[in-house]
């Protein structure tokens, strides 16, 4: 069976890096919610970048650009960090995207054996994927600026528990187990749980309750973005097939 640990920061992720993992990094509030948005509306792939410098670059060169600092739209960009700014006009358009947090985290676990991105609009999907695969698996929760956050926790909870239910993975580890056990505390009204959190309190400020609203809805999406030459892309037969062609290469 298959193990599951949690990395409740970018910072911690250097304690569980294991090149050999699935990394199935979330953001829910609101970068990976934003990518399973972009996908699912046509996006042809969202390049994440870690600077604002690569952000402008790629605007110079004719991208359209996504840009997102303490939960506001830097003025020279198309896009901010709300998934409602994804939902039109991105008919196989390469859409490239930096946010305080999130970006950060998945281009950290870029190494990995496979690097995919959870939220909780694309969990059924993204849980029936990982029970396939038989393969360990590590949460990277993105937190918010080096920082534990519930949101990303009360997501790995609810993957972790579900997994659990599906036989793929035996909770051998603390880091899963309190996530679990965190979440079944927030489960009947996750909303109303992160109530006093950090980051619902930022973003009600900046008035973006319908976001967090969102960014809580299960199952919008079948769509899983995959980590593909440093493009996340919605994952297919043929993707898989050149990932594993690629981790093939690389031990030889
Ligand atoms: O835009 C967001 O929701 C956050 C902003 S912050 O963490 O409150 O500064 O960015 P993200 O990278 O999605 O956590």
């Amino acid at each position: 069976m298959s193990k599951v640990e949690v990395s409740f920061t970018p910072e911690n992720y250097h304690v569980y890096e294991n090149l050999d993992n699935i990394v199935v990094v979330t953001d829910i509030l609101r970068a990976t919610s934003a990518i399973c948005t972009a996908l699912h509306h046509g996006a042809r792939e969202v390049i994440p970048v870690s600077t604002v410098e690569e952000a402008r670059f790629y605007k110079s060169k004719g991208y359209l650009v996504g840009a997102e600092r303490n939960g506001v739209q830097l003025e020279e960009f198309d896009f901010g960090n709300s998934p409602y700014s994804y939902m039109n006009e991105l008919e196989d358009r390469s859409v490239v995207l930096t946010t305080t947090n999130g970006t950060k985290a998945i281009n950290m676990a870029k190494n990995s054996f496979q690097v995919v991105v959870g939220a909780f609009t694309n969990f059924t999907a993204l849980a029936n994927w990982l029970s396939q695969q038989e393969r360990d698996i590590l949460i990277l929760c993105s937190g918010w600026k080096g920082r534990y956050n519930l949101e990303d926790t009360l997501f790995a909870g609810a993957l972790t528990e579900r997994l659990e239910q599906m036989g793929t993975v035996s909770l051998t580890e603390d880091s899963a187990l309190s996530a679990k056990y965190l979440y079944n505390l927030a489960k009947d009204d996750p909303y109303k749980f992160l109530m006093n959190s950090s980051h619902r309190r930022r973003l009600k400020k900046l008035n973006l309750k319908e976001d967090i609203r969102y960014c809580l809805s299960m199952d919008n999406t079948e769509i899983i973005p995959v980590l593909h030459e440093g493009s996340l892309v919605p994952m297919n037969d043929q993707v898989l097939e050149e990932l594993r062609l690629a981790a093939e290469t690389a031990e030889d």
